[in-house]
């Protein structure tokens, strides 16, 4: 982890102003996180609502709070889009007037093919799009479910369109890695290709699984939640997550959750066709696969997690 990320020495700003369209569970964290390292010379926030505001004040990540969003971004070299996706539009439109000349915009959004099509249009020439998602977070919302470690060791993914200003990428890229993270670069095509299989599917078979134990006979379902094994448990947290949120994941990554969800549909069958005919080799070997992926995976992490580190230690020395 940088010195930046253990709090030992204040950064220099990377940004002048940074201000936060939305301030729930991510927006705030990015306060807390950017404060906390001095990654920001001042930050400013909006909400719509008047208890969120008061709530942001009174917790005190912010140096401003605003209910206009153009009065938000008003003289800020960088704004971060914090809100769910299906306000994107709404919001663009309202800053695209406010924004300085130069001004980087960026966000946070589960998904980034929708990025460029609903933002850029509505943007001043001159002002810097760079979409990112930070691949951390929790089943909380609201500006007090934020804390200032939820990104340290996660990744990060950029998704600059080609031809955008290296320095615009290369401020968004220190900012998280002055947060902790761990930063790559893709395409928003593939970002949400991958993030289908690894985030947007697994949400659906939990919300799925936990809709179907409540659909039971009342006895069992008050069974289900006593006998809660780890297995349904994870399901459930998972099955907690903010619901327009995830509504506007699946309405945004339609193709590619669509396409991953066909497979998942087709693999599911054949494990069911298996149990029906008693077919214990085809489930032993197909357990027996995923046992050394879900190895690999923790194998993986443990050794990415060491140059990433050392690098940036090397680098920050
Ligand atoms: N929750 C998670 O674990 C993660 C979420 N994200 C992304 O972060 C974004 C925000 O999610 P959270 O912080 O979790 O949600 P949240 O519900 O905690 O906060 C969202 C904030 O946006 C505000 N908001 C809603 N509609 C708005 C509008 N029209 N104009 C202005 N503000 C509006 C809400 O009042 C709230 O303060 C989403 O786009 C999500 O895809 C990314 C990584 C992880
Ligand atoms: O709580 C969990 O397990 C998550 O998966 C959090 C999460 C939700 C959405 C994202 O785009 C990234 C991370």
């Amino acid at each position: 982890m940088s010195p930046e990320a253990t709090g030992a020495e204040p950064a220099a700003p990377i940004f002048r102003r940074l201000t936060l369209l939305g301030i729930g569970l991510i927006g705030s964290s990015v306060a807390r996180a950017a404060r906390k390292h001095g990654l920001a010379g001042e930050i400013i926030g909006h909400s719509r609502r008047q208890e969120t505001r008061d709530e942001a004040m009174a917790l005190g990540f912010l140096d401003r709070v605003e209910a206009d969003p153009a009065a938000a971004v008003a003289g800020a070299d960088a704004v971060m889009i914090c809100a769910p996706m299906g306000a994107y539009e709404q919001l663009a439109k309202a800053i695209a007037p406010a924004l300085a000349p130069g001004a980087v915009v960026t966000d946070v959004g589960s998904v980034k093919g929708m990025v460029a099509k609903t933002i850029a249009p509505y943007l001043p020439a001159g002002v810097h799009l760079v979409p990112g998602h930070p691949i951390a977070g929790t089943e909380h919302s609201g500006p007090s479910a934020g804390f200032a470690e939820l990104f340290i060791d996660r990744w990060c993914v950029l998704t600059p369109e080609p031809g955008v200003d290296p320095q615009a990428v290369a401020k968004v890229e220190a900012l998280w890695r002055g947060m902790g993270m761990m930063v790559e670069k893709m395409t928003a095509e593939h970002h949400d290709r991958v993030l289908a299989i690894t985030s947007h599917i697994p949400h659906l078979i939990a919300y799925t699984i936990v809709g179907t134990a409540s659909d039971m006979e009342e006895a069992t379902q008050a069974e289900v939640i006593r006998f809660s094994a780890g297995g349904f448990r994870d399901f459930t947290r998972i099955a907690g997550s903010d619901p327009v949120m995830w509504r506007d994941v699946f309405l945004t990554n339609k193709d590619a959750v669509l396409e991953v969800l066909q497979q998942f549909t087709e693999d599911l069958v054949r494990l069911q066709r298996a149990i029906r005919r008693g077919e214990g080799d085809t489930l032993q070997s197909w357990f027996t696969r995923t046992r050394a992926i879900r190895r690999g995976v923790v194998d993986a992490h443990q050794e990415e997690m060491e140059p990433e580190k050392a690098a940036r230690l090397t680098k920050d020395d």
